[in-house]
């Protein structure tokens, strides 16, 4: 990947390494579309979150409306070009998914569709949102949990919830498929992308990451997300971010290292008892 940064200021406006991202998440988005369209689960670890732009229009590609994705995450990573402060990509995905104001960059635009519906993204894990990601959250109506709702509900609460509004708002499938998309339980489904942000987790567990917020997630309401999500059977794209062991001294790698690792064993079905 490193291969293909630019040798020159590669930026647009005040968004950095624009062509550098585009390049790569246009990769990224055509191993994720592959994968989706041979009916396999899309494992992705990245990697900052700015791969979400690759990873979920793959996945939307091949699922199109009735994809759903939880974003599980300290940030909403919901900047547009004209509301970020950073300039850093991995704070604007889901704006640049869904082309929210003035998120039509060149040369992104030369691939990516940015047909993402916000209806279709829910939030868990949130607490660090800046002023205008707030106004963003609230004028789209767009679904999010923050640790607040955690705190109160539980974590078991708050992914059934989640669960249940994906599945409930999903666009019917087509009537001739309809048994296709039952679970057990007779309930309609829908595909799931889970994009995770290891900075969901709270530092104390993830520490080598770039933007650490504390009051987050525990290593077990990390797994518990990752081994309902497993068996729920809906999902079709996984993302593990941010982990960065660039970052830290020797026991804050190790231990982000391993949390990661073990996160990509449970959300693939490493259950407890068996
Ligand atoms: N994927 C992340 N770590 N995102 C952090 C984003 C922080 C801040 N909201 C920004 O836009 O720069
Ligand atoms: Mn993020």
């Amino acid at each position: 990947m490193k291969r293909m940064k630019p040798n020159y200021a590669d930026n647009y406006g005040i968004l950095k390494n624009v062509e550098y991202t585009s390049k790569v998440t246009h990769r990224i988005h055509k191993s994720v579309k592959k994968a989706c369209e041979e009916g396999k689960l899309a494992l992705t670890i990245g990697g900052d979150h700015s791969i979400a732009i690759g990873t979920v229009s793959g996945s939307l590609a091949v699922y199109k409306e009735r994809l759903g994705v939880i974003w599980v995450d300290a940030h909403g990573d919901i900047n547009t070009p004209e509301s970020t402060s950073s300039g850093n990509l991995h704070g604007c995905p889901v704006a640049f998914l869904s082309g929210l104001g003035g998120s039509k960059v060149p040369p992104f635009t030369n691939w990516l569709n940015p047909t993402f519906d916000l209806s279709r993204i829910v939030y868990i894990g949130l607490r660090d949102l800046d002023g205008p990601e707030k106004k963003i959250l609230r004028d789209n109506n767009i679904k999010a949990f923050s640790m607040h709702e955690v705190d109160r509900w539980g974590i078991g609460r708050v992914l059934d919830a989640a669960i249940e509004y994906l599945y409930a708002t999903a666009p019917p499938p087509p009537p001739s498929s309809e048994k296709q998309h039952q679970n057990d339980d007779g309930v309609v489904t829908c595909p799931i992308h889970l994009s995770f942000d290891v900075d969901a987790l709270d530092p104390s567990v993830a520490p080598a990451t770039g933007t650490p917020v504390r009051g987050g997630l525990s290593f077990r309401e990390g797994h518990y997300i990752m081994e309902t999500l497993h068996q729920t059977g809906s999902l079709v794209a996984v993302d593990i971010t941010e982990v960065n062991p660039a970052l830290g001294n020797h026991l804050e790698r190790e231990t982000t290292i391993s949390v990661g690792c073990s996160l990509v064993r449970s959300v693939l079905g490493e259950g407890l008892l068996y």
